[in-house]
C-alpha cells in the first residue's frame, strides 16, 4: 500500500511554484484534489495515519531551501528595504509547507472544507493518540490557521432553531445535544419553545450543518438548577409575556465538529446570541451559564484517597461534620468513616438520605468550590467547563446544592452545577486577567467557599 500511497501524493500533490512565477502559474488541477480527497476516504485508519504522516513528512517545508533563503536575508541586511523586503517574502515563501498549496486547493473544490474540517479531526486524534511527529504537529497547526481563518465569525451566519425549523434540523440538534441529553419528541419540543431559544452557527460550506450549538432559558432570574428547565412541564403554547424576561441562562453549548476544536466557535456564539438577544429584549439585564461540573466527583475520590494514605483524615471535615458521616452511616471514626463516605459517595447512596444529605452539603459544596477554584492543569482551571467560561471572561458566580437531582448528576458532580455569570462590561478583562496571569475572577460566595476550605485543611 505504501507504494501506491507515494504513487498518490506524488501525482496529486502539485510541486511549489517557483517564487518568481508563483503568481502566473496555472492551479493544478480540480481533479488533483477530488482524486486527493476520494483516495483518502478510502482509507481505513491504520492507512490514513500512514498517508498523512507520509504527505506531513515528504511534502512539508524544504528545509535546505528555506536555510539558504534565511542565509540570503541575513546576508542583505545592510542593503536599501526594498531588497530586505524582498529576501523576507521569499523566505517566507520557502517557510510554506508544500501541503498548504494542496490545502488550499481542497478548499475550492465541492465539499473540500468539510473534507479539510474531517481531515484534522483525524490528525488530532493521531497526535492525541498514536503519535509525536513534530511534522503531524506541523500539519496539524496548518490545518487549525487555514480553517481559522475560514470560519471567523463574520463568516459564519447565525441561526434561530424553532419548532418550525426542518427535521432533519431538529434532529441533529437533539442528536448533538451532549450536556443534557434529548430524550424525546417533547423534550426538544420544549428546548425549542416559550421561554428558550435555541442557536447555531452555519457556514456557506458546510449547508445545513449546525458547527456549534447554544441552548438557552429566558427567566426572571439566574437559574439554580436544570430541573426547572429541562423538566418543568411549561404549556408547550404559552405566549412569552415580556415582563417576565429579564435573564438569559446558557444551559447547554456543544460544538459538532471534533476538526474545528480550537477555533473558539462555542466563545463566539455565546457573544453573539447576547447581543441577539439584546437587542429582541433590549432590558434584559443578567446573563449567565448554569453548568455541569463534569469530573468533580470522581476527582473527589482521588483527593479523598490522598488524604487517607497522608493520614489527614481529620483535616477535611470537621469533629461535629465525622459524627454526623458516621451516625449516618453506622461507621467508625476516621479512616472507616472516610471509607464509608467514599462509597456513599461512589454510590450516590448519601442522596437518598436527608440528614446524610444535609451533613454533607457544607463539605461538598467547599470541595467543589476549591476544585472549580483551587484545582490547575498547567495554571489553568482543571475542570474543562470552568476553563472554557473563564477564558470567555465569564465569573465563577454560584455553586448551586441539588441543581441536577438526575443520576447522571449526582454520579459526575454529587448535584452540584455551577453559574458561569457573564458581567458583559467585565468580560474582556476578566478574560485577559485569565489568559495571561491566570487569575479567576470569583465571587464573593465562591471565594468564602473556598476559604472554609482551605481553613479546614490547615486544621
Ligand atoms: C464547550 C465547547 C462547546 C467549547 O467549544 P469551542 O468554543 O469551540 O472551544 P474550542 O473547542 O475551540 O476550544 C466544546 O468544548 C464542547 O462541545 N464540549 C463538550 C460539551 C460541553 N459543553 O462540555
Amino acid at each position: 500500500h505504501m507504494r501506491v500511497m507515494e504513487e498518490m501524493l506524488r501525482r496529486t500533490v502539485a510541486p511549489v511554484p517557483n517564487y518568481e512565477t508563483r503568481d502566473k502559474s496555472p492551479p493544478p488541477p480540480d481533479s488533483n484534489s477530488l482524486d486527493f480527497m476520494h483516495f483518502y476516504r478510502n482509507l481505513g485508519r491504520e492507512q490514513r495515519l500512514v498517508f498523512v504522516e507520509i504527505l506531513s513528512r515528504e511534502y512539508g517545508v524544504d528545509h535546505r531551501g528555506a536555510s539558504e533563503m534565511a542565509r540570503k536575508l541575513v546576508d542583505t541586511q545592510s542593503r536599501d528595504l526594498a531588497t530586505i523586503l524582498q529576501a523576507e517574502d521569499r523566505l517566507r515563501y520557502s517557510l510554506t509547507p508544500r501541503y498548504r498549496h494542496l490545502l488550499n486547493h481542497i478548499s475550492r473544490v465541492e465539499g473540500g472544507v468539510k473534507f479539510l474540517v474531517d481531515l484534522r479531526a483525524d490528525v488530532l486524534d493521531f497526535t492525541s493518540k498514536v503519535t509525536d511527529s513534530p511534522q503531524l504537529r506541523d500539519l496539524n497547526s496548518t490545518l487549525k490557521s487555514l480553517l481559522s481563518e475560514w470560519f471567523s465569525v463574520g463568516l459564519l451566519r447565525l441561526e434561530r432553531i424553532t419548532w418550525q425549523s426542518p427535521c432533519e434540523l431538529l434532529q441533529k440538534i437533539s442528536q448533538y445535544e451532549a450536556v443534557h441529553p434529548v430524550r424525546n419528541w417533547t423534550d426538544i419540543k420544549r428546548r425549542v419553545g416559550p421561554y428558550r431559544r435555541c442557536y447555531s452557527f452555519t457556514h456557506a460550506s458546510m449547508p445545513g450543518e449546525p458547527l456549534v450549538v447554544l441552548h438557552v432559558a429566558l427567566t426572571q432570574d439566574i437559574s439554580d438548577n436544570i430541573q426547572s428547565i429541562v423538566r418543568e412541564f411549561t404549556t408547550l403554547d404559552a405566549v412569552e409575556e415580556v415582563e417576565k424576561i429579564t435573564t438569559a441562562v446558557f444551559y447547554s453549548i456543544s460544538s459538532t465538529q471534533t476538526g474545528l476544536q480550537g477555533v473558539e466557535l462555542g466563545n463566539y456564539l455565546i457573544k453573539r446570541v447576547v447581543r441577539e438577544l439584546q437587542s429582541e429584549f433590549p432590558h434584559m439585564a443578567q446573563f449567565s451559564s448554569l453548568s455541569p461540573i463534569p469530573g468533580f466527583t470522581s476527582w473527589l475520590q482521588g483527593f479523598l484517597a490522598q488524604y487517607r494514605k497522608e493520614g489527614r483524615v481529620t483535616e477535611l471535615l470537621s469533629e461535629h461534620e465525622w459524627t454526623e458521616v458516621e451516625e449516618a452511616t453506622g461507621a467508625a471514626s476516621g479512616p472507616a468513616a472516610l471509607d464509608a463516605l467514599r462509597a456513599l459517595l461512589a454510590s450516590g447512596d448519601w442522596h437518598r438520605s436527608e440528614r446524610l444529605a444535609r451533613a454533607l452539603e457544607p463539605v461538598l459544596m467547599r470541595l467543589c468550590a476549591w476544585y472549580l477554584y483551587g484545582e490547575k492543569r498547567r495554571g489553568y482551571a482543571l475542570n474543562p467547563v470552568a476553563n472554557f467560561h473563564l477564558q470567555n471572561g465569564a465569573t465563577l458566580w454560584r455553586l448551586n446544592w441539588h441543581a441536577d437531582t438526575s443520576p447522571r448528576g449526582i454520579a459526575n458532580s454529587c448535584g452540584i452545577m455551577v453559574n458561569y455569570r457573564y458581567f458583559l462590561q467585565e468580560t474582556g478583562i476578566n478574560s485577559r486577567a485569565y489568559l495571561h496571569n491566570k487569575v479567576i475572577t470569583a465571587s464573593e460566595q465562591v471565594l468564602s467557599l473556598v476559604a472554609q476550605f482551605q481553613k479546614n485543611s490547615k486544621l
